[in-house]
């Protein structure tokens, strides 16, 4: 029998109830247990959610408030020193993520910690706590091993779940060395790793559990020989120290690839392949993977949104039950469900406005179904399922042949792109004496990043309007006030670059994705992006296109009521094609060119308006990044292209900023040297300074603000700190391309936080000007 299984669902509940809890405990509105009581209802629900679909093998442990990489390192004692004094419990997990400070009190000192860091997970707009490893790192379970009661807790109610754990390879080697052992090998901690996963694997057998899933994603990407050979050592010795246990290695969001060498005699009962990103390694697979081995296919996009093509689906799977026989063959969503919204059954709007567009979707509820029809058709027939499979194939054909998904102007113009449109008039040197010259500023200048705080006020204002409670003139009188007291505010902190604070948006995608036609958005989409924070990522279902300016009142107003700079703000083509659900009949780089169209024609109305300080924002562009290296080339042409098309139409004196927000340089210097900026400013905070020195080595000569703090975090960082890691910026920056600024945007930040950090962000501009006078 094919088994029709999951890899995880989403956790932040179908109305984001999750979130909510979560963030009400910490605004002290709700007890520890009422959380948990609360939890306890969710994971419930998710499981007979995912019965009722007919999925015979569901995952349990998949569950997280904050991170399931955090949680994972908590159940293994990974836990940085500067953490270990705070009492066990969601309180100090919450403190890993997001860091702590409590003023002193009379029977307590101050607590004063920074959070552990926050990288993208993969390709995707997920994000998880990094495990910082130490050199003398020791390892226990935790009493009580989140993995084991929650298995419990699904058996308690009838269900027998597949526990879920992320393997100890990819554990190691997504973390990273604390500071206080830097040099530490990570893989040589195996050893010391290896026997609390036989603990955990012991306790899950005597708790009944039969097949585990162990996430190794590392496996998808560039791994060295070495590390396959760890792999093959690593999981002999586990499969024989658990012999009641049936491991299922699950890969995604990529080919295997030659990593599958080990699978075979490794003792492992089966493998997890990504279909949808890499449907052409069945063969290879299949072909090297041992007699009894079970294949689990991966033949759902758990990235997406579009409902899956049934047809083409089954016959993929009948491939492989050919080959296999159907007890070797499992059937799966490509990816944990996690990165995908939870139902379509609150899109009441789209259901009743929008029905043909509706008629294409497919959330994790429906994708759930849609593994159940596959398993059920390679079981019974698919006349066992005729009715759900004609359904699918009306769906299937009735998007194919839409007139709504292509535009002949669209496509036309795409055709008339000519070199000259992807560069500047003059290079970089040549423009910044220009720019200097007809817009001085002081040195070491101070901006923002974009985002003032998103308010509760901001966000009712925002849900009234949608829901009609407000008309459209009171909501837009609302929005111009906050854009004056941000610009007062901006003000009265003496910044010298200022923004109009981004209160009108949403979502920096979203906004746009809701402004641009061949776009639709939905009312619940919501997908989870890091901690309690989640994106509703628009959905692009034919060809993108302007049909009215976006930004330009707002800017243009925002810049009326001062006599400083104001910076126009806007998101890249690269960053609106990644945050958003794409459609999946066209190349991703088309859709991208086509987005570059419309940020290009905003950018030109920006100029016309007389703006002088354009940032357009690419935070996503190391995100799109293949995960294999042969891949990076073609993709960071059409990227850097798109950007390029977007922002070179101006002139010389016009001030092109771009914004990116993560620390992992190092595989795209030459694509940021490329995209020619006039000012970049970048994640900096947390990571240390040799990313600086690597950006003089490639050349990099343009303006560049390293943000001087961590906007993830509500702890305000002191001047002292900040002034710190500005002058280690001076050792790699000459001292005129220096500006001074935060990581990112503040809309997650509250207006108190935010005074404070800026007020002292300030001090170390005017201290730098002191000292260099
Ligand atoms: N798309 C995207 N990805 C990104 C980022 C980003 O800014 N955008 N930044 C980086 C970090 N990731 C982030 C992801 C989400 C948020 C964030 O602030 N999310 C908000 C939701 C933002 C939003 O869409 N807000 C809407 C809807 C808000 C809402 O929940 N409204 C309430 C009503 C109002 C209320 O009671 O608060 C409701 O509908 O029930 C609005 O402002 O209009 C949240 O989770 O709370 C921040 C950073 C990387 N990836
Ligand atoms: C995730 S990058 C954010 C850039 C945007 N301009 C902001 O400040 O919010
Ligand atoms: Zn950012």
């Amino acid at each position: 029998m094919v088994q029709a299984t999951n890899l995880g669902f989403p956790r932040i509940g179908g109305q984001r109830e999750t979130k909510k809890l979560v963030e009400n405990f910490w605004a002290g509105k709700i007890t520890e247990q009422a959380l948990d009581e609360a939890a306890v209802k969710l994971r419930a629900e998710n499981w007979k959610l995912q019965q009722a679909q007919g999925l015979s093998q569901i995952p349990s442990g998949d569950f997280s408030f904050y991170d399931h990489v955090l949680d994972h390192s908590v159940m293994f004692n990974v836990i940085p020193q500067r953490f270990r004094h705070l009492a066990e419990g969601h309180e100090r997990n919450f403190a890993i993520g997001r860091g702590i400070q409590k003023p002193a009190t009379e029977t307590q000192e101050k607590v004063d910690i920074e959070a552990q860091e926050m990288k993208k997970w993969f390709d995707t707009n997920y994000h998880y706590i990094v495990p910082e490893f130490e050199t003398n790192q020791t390892f226990h379970l935790s009493a009580n091993a989140k993995t084991v009661q929650e298995f419990n807790e699904a058996k308690a109610l009838g269900i027998h779940t597949r526990p879920v754990i992320l393997g100890p390879l990819s554990f190691l080697l997504l973390g990273k060395a604390a500071k206080n052992s830097a040099g530490l090998d990570l893989i040589t901690l195996l050893p010391k790793l290896l026997p609390v996963y036989e603990e955990l694997f012991a306790q899950l057998a005597a708790a009944g559990a039969d097949w585990v899933q162990i996430d190794e994603p590392i496996l998808a990407l560039d791994i060295s020989a070495a590390v396959v050979a760890h792999f093959h050592t690593t999981y002999t010795h586990l499969t024989a120290a658990a012999p009641k246990l049936k491991f299922l290695i699950a890969t995604y969001f990529g080919r295997i690839g030659n990593n599958v060498s080990f699978i075979k005699d490794s003792g492992v009962a089966g493998l997890h392949i990504d279909l949808v990103r890499a449907p052409e390694q069945l063969e290879h697979v299949i072909a090297n993977i041992g007699q009894t081995q079970v294949l689990s296919l991966g033949l759902i996009d758990g990235r997406n949104i579009w409902k899956t093509n049934l047809a083409a689906a089954l016959k993929l799977a009948e491939t492989a039950v050919a080959a296999l026989g159907s007890d070797r063959v499992f059937v799966a969503p490509s990816c944990s469900l996690l990165h995908a919204p939870v139902t379509l059954r609150f899109e009441k709007r789209l259901a009743s406005k929008n029905p043909e567009l509706f008629d294409w979707l497919a959330y994790s509820e429906e994708k759930c179904k849609e593994v159940h029809v596959i398993a059920h058709a390679l079981n019974h027939g698919t006349d066992s399922v005729k009715a759900e499979l004609a359904d699918n194939a009306r769906s299937i054909e009735a998007r194919r042949v839409s007139s709504h998904t292509t535009n002949a102007a669209v496509r036309q113009r795409l055709e008339a792109i000519v070199p000259d449109q992807l560069r500047r008039r003059n290079v970089f040197p040549t423009r910044q004496v220009k720019q200097h010259e007809a817009n001085p500023l002081p040195a070491f200048p101070t901006t923002t990043i974009g985002s003032f705080p998103q308010t509760k006020e901001i966000r009712l204002a925002r849900a009234k309007f949608t829901k009609g409670e407000i008309d459209a003139a009171a909501y837009h009188d609302f929005i111009k006030k906050e854009i004056a007291f941000c610009v007062k505010e901006q003000e009265e902190l003496k910044i010298d670059v200022l923004v109009h604070g981004e209160a009108e948006r949403n979502d920096m995608v979203a906004y746009f994705g809701e402004r641009l036609e061949g776009y639709i958005f939905s009312e619940n989409g919501w997908i989870a992006s890091y901690g309690s924070r989640c994106v509703r990522p628009p959905i692009i279902f034919g060809d993108v296109h302007r049909v009215n300016p976006m930004t330009i009142t707002e800017t243009v107003y925002a810049q009326s009521l001062t006599s400083k700079p104001m910076k126009g703000m806007l998101t890249g083509p690269v960053t609106c094609l990644q945050w958003s659900f794409v459609r999946d009949d066209i190349p991703r780089s088309v859709v991208c060119t086509q987005l570059a169209l419309a940020i290009r024609d905003e950018v030109a109305d920006l100029e016309k308006a007389g703006i002088v300080h354009i940032q357009v924002d690419e935070p996503a562009i190391r995100e799109g990044l293949p995960l294999r290296s042969v891949d990076f080339d073609f993709y960071l042409q059409w990227a850097v292209d798109a950007f390029l098309l977007s922002t070179t139409g101006v002139k010389d004196t016009t001030i092109i900023h771009t914004h990116m927000c993560y620390s992992d340089f190092q595989d795209i210097f030459q694509a940021i040297v490329r995209m020619d900026a006039d000012v970049l400013t970048i994640e900096n905070s947390k990571s240390d300074m040799r990313i600086l020195g690597a950006f003089s080595t490639h050349g990099y000569n343009a303006e560049i603000g390293p943000g001087v703090f961590d906007i993830h975090s509500p702890r305000v960082p002191s001047t002292h700190e900040m002034k710190e890691r500005a002058d280690a910026m001076l050792k790699y920056i000459p001292s005129r391309n220096l500006w001074i600024n935060p990581d990112c945007g503040l809309k997650t930040r509250g207006w108190k936080e935010v005074r404070e950090s800026l007020t002292n962000m300030v001090a170390v501009a005017e201290a730098l000007r002191a000292a260099s006078a």
